[in-house]
């Protein structure tokens, strides 16, 4: 790794002992001292050494006399009130901490300075680092729903959010309908103040801020996005989630865990994750975007009947599915997809999407996609529409498509485990009618360690797009149509092609967690279309900062230092 010179380098006081802290481009590190240590009888040689990413540093202050005196009292520590009366010039920096796996927290650790001159130098320094880390957002706009999940929103927002917040200019409105935030964002906000939009509330309210922002982007730079091959352009504002949903699963798959105060650290530390969009049509007319789950059949169904539930908060997905489960519908209809090319992975593979996925760092645009846009066998399949498209026939309890994991607390490898965030292509995933068992036990595999794909009547495609037609749409023989039902185990035949109501033959889409008008659609992805305030899910211990041994050996290029 190549070493930086210290930008600063000093021994300070830390609680009552004495520490030399170190300062670099990208790292800041404080170890207790030799002399520190003999003096407390410490034998450890890495118990007292710290090292932070400049670049996880949420903020430093200088500590003013009024500080001290109240953290003074309230440890009651006589060590430190005998360090401030000696070393009365301070400052503190809190920074990123790693608690439980994913979860992120704000610690602070306060330097005791000999001067105040060289306590003004820590702090104008530090605060010069940050000064340049640009991609951090400096004004915000927040939407808070204040009914989705247990209706938490905006206690949540208030109690842990707003406080991290303080430093950045933050516009925040509570919204009061539904679809509020989409067409504020659409028509009225002057978008060109702000570097970014967070959403309090569930993966409904992150749909709201997805069509309002996207739709703008697309109505500022004069493109049409009712037209199906139309190139969209990739929104500029990044997108925040403080989770407060009832699945909150974009937040889950893109951060590792539902927890308000971390995705309010990525959001003021400036995370980027790019994202896939699936833009959806019904013969050619726009219908919506989706990010995470789009399902006919099972989740389609069970997002149906949970919406007369709301009022149960997120236990209302429970009941639905369990009730869906036990009615076992089935569905007929025909599926044509294209694959996506060889280079992309598959499904199947253990190749899991994690924070800086090589998978996902091929340009949306590469030469390798350009390529393949432009093979033979494609413009063949612009004139007839067909080549390269795989069709499948059939009967099916749920199709799915994926475009990433959907990990959530109810599912934490989530639908398709090895999915990615942002690879231009979504998991189709298809469950053909099998027995109520069959069923339970793919079911009871997105719980467990099994793999959800391994039966027989489950199959799984990575796709670039697909299309659906139910199969009362299709043009069939009145013969065909006499041997319904399609649909139930339960319900009863429906004779005649003049009698059958098709309604019942047919489930709905859910896209995200809302329905569809439609089931017949035609999909495709839209390779990294907006950005999150995330930065995927870290690998356990990732740590990816300077040795700060590295740092202790180097030379300092301004140097300071106190005895
Ligand atoms: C036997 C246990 C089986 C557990 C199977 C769990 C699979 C869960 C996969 C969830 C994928 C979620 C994808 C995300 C969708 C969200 O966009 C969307 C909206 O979120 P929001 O409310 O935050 O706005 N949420 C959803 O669509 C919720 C889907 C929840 C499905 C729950 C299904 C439970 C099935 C239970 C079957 C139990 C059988 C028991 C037999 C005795
Ligand atoms: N102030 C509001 N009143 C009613 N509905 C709202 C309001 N703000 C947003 N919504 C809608 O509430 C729905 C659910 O929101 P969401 O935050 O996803 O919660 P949940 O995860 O519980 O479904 C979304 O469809 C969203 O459009
Ligand atoms: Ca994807």
């Amino acid at each position: 790794m190549q070493k930086q010179p210290r930008l600063l380098s000093a021994r300070l006081f830390q609680k009552h002992r004495q520490v030399e802290v170190v300062l670099s481009r990208s790292v800041l590190a404080w170890k207790e001292t030799e002399k520190s240590k003999k003096r407390s009888g410490s034998t450890s040689q890495t118990a007292h050494s710290h090292a932070v990413q400049v670049c996880e540093i949420v903020a430093v202050r200088k500590m003013k006399d009024d500080d001290q005196d109240s953290t003074d009292t309230r440890r009651s520590d006589k060590k430190e009130k005998q360090l401030s009366q000696l070393y009365p010039h301070a400052f503190t920096v809190s920074y990123v901490t790693r608690t439980r796996p994913h979860q992120w927290r704000c610690s602070d650790v306060t330097f005791h300075c000999a001067n105040e001159g060289l306590c003004q130098q820590w702090v104008q320094v530090l605060n010069e680092q940050l000064s340049l880390l640009t991609n951090r957002p400096k004004s915000l706009l927040v939407y808070i729903n204040p009914y989705g999940g247990k209706q938490r929103g905006q206690r949540v927002y208030e109690q842990k959010v707003a406080p991290l917040f303080h430093r950045a200019c933050i516009t925040g409105r509570l919204t009061e309908q539904a679809n509020h935030a989409r067409d504020h964002l659409k028509t009225e906000a002057n978008l060109d103040k702000y570097d970014g939009v967070v959403c309090v509330g569930g993966d409904g309210m992150f749909s709201e801020i997805l069509h309002g922002l996207v739709t703008r982007t697309q109505n500022d730079n004069k493109v049409d996005q009712d037209q199906p091959d139309a190139e969209l352009v990739p929104c500029s504002l990044r997108i925040g989630i403080i989770p407060a949903g009832s699945t909150d699963c974009i937040c889950f798959a893109t951060v590792g865990t539902n927890d308000p105060v971390t995705s309010a650290l990525h959001i003021i530390v400036g995370d980027s994750q790019p994202m896939d969009v699936c833009s959806v049509y019904h013969n050619d007319i726009f219908l919506r975007y989706s990010v995470s789950l789009l399902g006919y059949g099972f989740y389609g169904d069970v997002l149906t009947d949970s919406e007369r539930k709301r009022w149960l908060g997120p236990a209302r997905y429970d009941l639905s599915g369990v009730k869906t489960f036990l009615s076992h519908n089935y569905y007929e209809g025909t599926i044509s997809f294209l694959p996506a090319e060889n280079n992309t992975g598959t499904p199947r593979d253990k190749l899991q999407c994690r924070s800086g996925c090589f998978v996902c760092q091929r340009e949306p645009s590469s030469k390798d996609n350009k390529e393949w846009e432009m093979s033979e066998d494609n413009e063949k399949s612009d004139k007839d529409g067909s080549s390269g498209w795989s069709v499948i026939r059939g009967k099916f309890i749920a199709i799915n498509a994926a475009s990433m994991s959907c990990a959530c607390p109810r599912s934490p490898k989530g639908l398709s485990p090895s999915a990615h965030l942002a690879d231009g292509t979504t998991d189709l995933i298809l469950v053909r009618k099998c027995s109520r068992l069959d069923f339970f036990r793919h079911l009871l595999r997105h719980i467990n360690k099994d793999d959800q794909f391994d039966h027989s009547f489950v199959e799984v495609h990575r796709v670039r797009k697909f299309r659906f037609q139910p199969r009362h749409h299709e043009l069939v023989s009145l013969e065909d149509l006499s041997e319904s039902p399609k649909k139930t185990d339960f319900r009863p035949i429906c004779p005649t092609q003049s009698t059958c109501n098709y309604t019942g033959t047919h489930s709905s889409w859910t896209c995200d967690g809302e329905i569809l008008p439609h089931a017949a659609i035609q999909v495709s992805v839209q390779c990294q279309l907006i950005r999150l305030f995330a930065r995927g899910i870290e690998e356990q211990q990732q740590c990816v900062f300077e040795d700060p041994c590295t740092l202790w050996a180097s030379e300092p290029s301004t140097p300071s230092s106190v005895d």
